[in-house]
């Protein structure tokens, strides 16, 4: 199996190759379309829909994953969203959603549009690439969820509903 990523970010790609095990991983530099912070999960959905589609159109026989971060607005609160899609042509598209944690109204109150969470939370935790490593969701929860377990989770969300469908297929 050959997956495409559509993303430098080691985060995402780790993601990835924990759940494809056997195959061969590579990151692909993609547009998401959307803006650099989504914020809906319309939007951040979207992003992660573009990107596996640019990732599948590369060659045929490729499987193409975009994961995607955002944030939501749900009652008076600001959360995080994460969403993921994998594509096996623009015409077979499987898409899940992942972990949504609030943010303190101090983090949300900076986001604005052309903010992103990412430069936010390396001001707030003192630290670099935070985007790259445990991300929002591993710095508000102590570490326990990491942004590549959490995006792991969808991966294995995304690769089952395709098994699933590959199973029915085959019996029919
Ligand atoms: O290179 P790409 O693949 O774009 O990687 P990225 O880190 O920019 O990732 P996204 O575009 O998917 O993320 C959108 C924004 O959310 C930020 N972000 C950081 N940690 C996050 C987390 O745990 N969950 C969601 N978004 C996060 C991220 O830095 C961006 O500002
Ligand atoms: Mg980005």
């Amino acid at each position: 199996m050959h997956i495409v990523v559509g993303t430098k970010n080691p985060a995402k790609i780790a993601a990835v190759s924990a759940v494809f095990e056997n195959a061969t991983v590579e990151g692909k530099q993609t547009d998401s379309h959307v803006s650099a912070q989504p914020f809906s999960d319309l939007e951040t959905m979207q992003g992660a829909i573009n990107r596996a589609i640019q990732c599948a159109d590369a060659k045929s026989g490729i499987i193409g994953i975009g994961l995607e971060g955002g944030v939501m607005q749900l009652d008076d609160k600001l959360y995080l969203c994460n969403w993921g899609a994998l594509a096996v042509s623009d015409a077979e598209i499987y898409t899940a959603g992942g972990d949504r944690i609030v943010l303190p109204d101090e983090v949300a109150k900076q986001l604005k549009p052309g903010v992103e969470l990412g430069d936010v939370m390396e001001r707030l935790a003192h630290k670099n690439d935070v985007r790259k490593k445990e991300g929002a969701i591993g710095i508000f929860t102590n570490e326990r969820v990491s942004r590549k377990d959490m995006f792991s989770h969808i991966v294995s969300l995304l690769y089952g509903q395709l098994e699933f469908h590959r199973k029915q297929k085959a019996q029919h």
